[in-house]
C-alpha cells in the first residue's frame, strides 16, 4: 500500500479527535430523590480528558445498587457537586487518551469501573452517556471472547467480589456461604471461590426460582432462603460472604475463627465491612479466567434495555430481583 494513502499519525488522531462532539445524550439527575427525578438530556458537555484519563465512548453501562443508593442521597456528604450523570460501569471504545496516558491508545476496547472509590467524590459525568472521560489506572482491556454487553457488567461487581474474598482471606480448600447468590456480586463470588480460588464447598441462598442457577455457577449446595434459615443449619463455613445486609444471621453461620464479608447493613463481629476499590490492575488480572470460561458473565434476561429505558431498567434493579447484571445498551 503506497504511503500516500496512510494518514500520518497525527492525521488519523486528528481525523478520531475531530469525530469527538463538545456536546452529548446523558442521562442526568439535578436532584435527589426516585427514579423520577431522572431526566434525558441531548446536550450534556462530552467532560474534558484529563493528562492520566483515556475518553471512552461508551457502548454499554451496567446498573449497579451505588447508582440508585446515591441518587437517592445515601451518599450526599462524599458526593460530587449536583447535577449528576449517574453510572459506575462501563465498555467501550478509547476515542482520545490524555498526555501521560501510557497503557491505551484510541481503538482500544476497554472496561471498568470509573471511580476509584465508590462513595469518596465519585464523578460527575458517569457512564449512562455517549462519552465518559476515566484514568487509564482504572481501566482494563476488554476480554476478546466476550462482548460489551457482557463486560461493561462484570466490573464493579467483579472486583467486590475479589476485593472482599481477598480482605477474608480466602483461599484454597476453604468452605464459604454466599448469601445472595443470584445477584451481580454473589454471582460472581461462587465463580471466584469455586472456579479460581478453588474452594472446597460452596454453599450459596437465593429464593426457589434460582437454585438450579446457584448450582450452574459452581454452588455445591443451594439453600433455599424462602424455606430454610441457613443460620439454623449444622453446617458452618470458613467464610460468609453477605451481599444482602443479614450480618447479624451470618455471624451465626461462620466457623471459630473464621469471616463474614460484609456489603451492606448492620457487621456483626467477626463480620467487616469495605468499599469496593476500582482497579484496572485486578480486572486485567482476572481477565484470563474469563478468557478460559472459569468465570462466566451473568446478564439478567431482561437486559440490555435500551438507553431511552434507563428509567425502566433502574425500577427493575431496585426491586431487588435482578438475577446477574442489568445492563444499558445500545447508547
Ligand atoms: N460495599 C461495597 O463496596 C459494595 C456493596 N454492594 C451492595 O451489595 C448488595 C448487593 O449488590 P448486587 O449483587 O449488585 O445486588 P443485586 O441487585 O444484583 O442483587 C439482586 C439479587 O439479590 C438476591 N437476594 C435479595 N434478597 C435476598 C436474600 N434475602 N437472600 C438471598 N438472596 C437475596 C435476589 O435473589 P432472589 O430474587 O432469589 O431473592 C437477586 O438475584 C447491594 O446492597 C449493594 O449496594 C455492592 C457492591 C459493592
Ligand atoms: C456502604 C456500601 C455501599 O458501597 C457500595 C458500592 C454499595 O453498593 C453500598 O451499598
Amino acid at each position: 500500500v503506497s504511503a500516500a494513502s496512510q494518514p500520518s499519525e497525527a492525521a488519523s488522531t486528528a481525523t478520531v479527535e475531530a469525530s469527538v462532539p463538545a456536546t452529548m445524550k446523558a442521562w442526568v439527575y439535578g436532584d435527589y430523590g426516585d427514579v423520577d427525578v431522572l431526566r434525558f438530556d441531548e446536550s450534556v458537555p462530552v467532560p474534558e480528558v484529563a493528562e492520566d484519563q483515556v475518553l471512552v465512548k461508551v457502548v454499554a453501562a451496567a446498573l449497579n445498587p451505588v447508582d440508585f443508593k446515591r441518587r437517592q442521597g445515601k451518599f450526599k456528604a462524599t458526593d460530587s457537586p449536583l447535577p449528576t450523570v449517574p453510572g459506575y460501569d462501563v465498555a467501550g471504545i478509547v476515542v482520545k487518551v490524555g498526555s501521560q496516558v501510557k497503557s491505551f491508545k484510541e481503538g482500544d476496547e476497554v472496561y471498568g469501573d470509573i471511580n476509584e472509590k465508590a462513595l469518596e467524590n465519585p464523578k460527575q459525568s458517569g457512564s449512562l452517556a455517549e462519552y465518559t472521560a476515566v484514568e487509564e489506572k482504572l481501566l482494563a482491556l476488554k476480554p476478546k471472547n466476550i462482548d460489551f454487553v457482557q463486560a461493561a457488567g462484570f466490573p464493579l461487581a467483579l472486583e467486590t467480589a475479589y476485593e472482599g474474598l481477598e480482605k477474608a482471606g480466602f483461599s484454597s480448600g476453604k468452605s464459604v456461604l454466599v448469601l445472595g447468590g443470584a445477584g451481580g456480586v454473589g454471582s460472581l463470588v461462587i465463580q471466584l471461590a469455586k472456579n479460581v480460588y478453588g474452594s472446597s464447598r460452596v454453599a450459596a441462598t437465593s429464593s426457589t426460582g434460582k437454585l438450579e442457577l446457584l448450582k450452574s455457577l459452581g454452588a455445591d449446595l443451594a439453600i433455599d432462603y424462602t424455606k430454610e434459615n441457613f443460620e439454623e443449619l449444622p453446617e458452618k463455613f470458613d467464610v460468609v460472604y453477605d451481599t444482602v445486609g443479614q450480618g447479624e444471621k451470618a455471624a451465626k453461620a461462620v466457623k471459630e475463627g473464621g469471616s463474614v464479608v460484609c456489603l451492606t447493613g448492620a457487621v456483626v463481629p467477626p463480620g467487616f465491612r469495605f468499599v469496593v476499590t476500582s482497579n484496572g490492575e485486578a480486572l486485567a488480572k482476572l481477565n484470563p479466567y474469563i478468557e478460559d470460561g472459569k468465570v462466566k458473565p451473568l446478564v439478567d434476561p431482561k437486559s440490555p434495555f435500551p438507553f431511552s429505558q434507563v428509567v425502566e431498567a433502574f425500577t427493575y434493579l431496585e426491586t431487588g430481583r435482578a438475577t446477574g447484571k442489568v445492563v444499558i445498551h445500545p447508547i
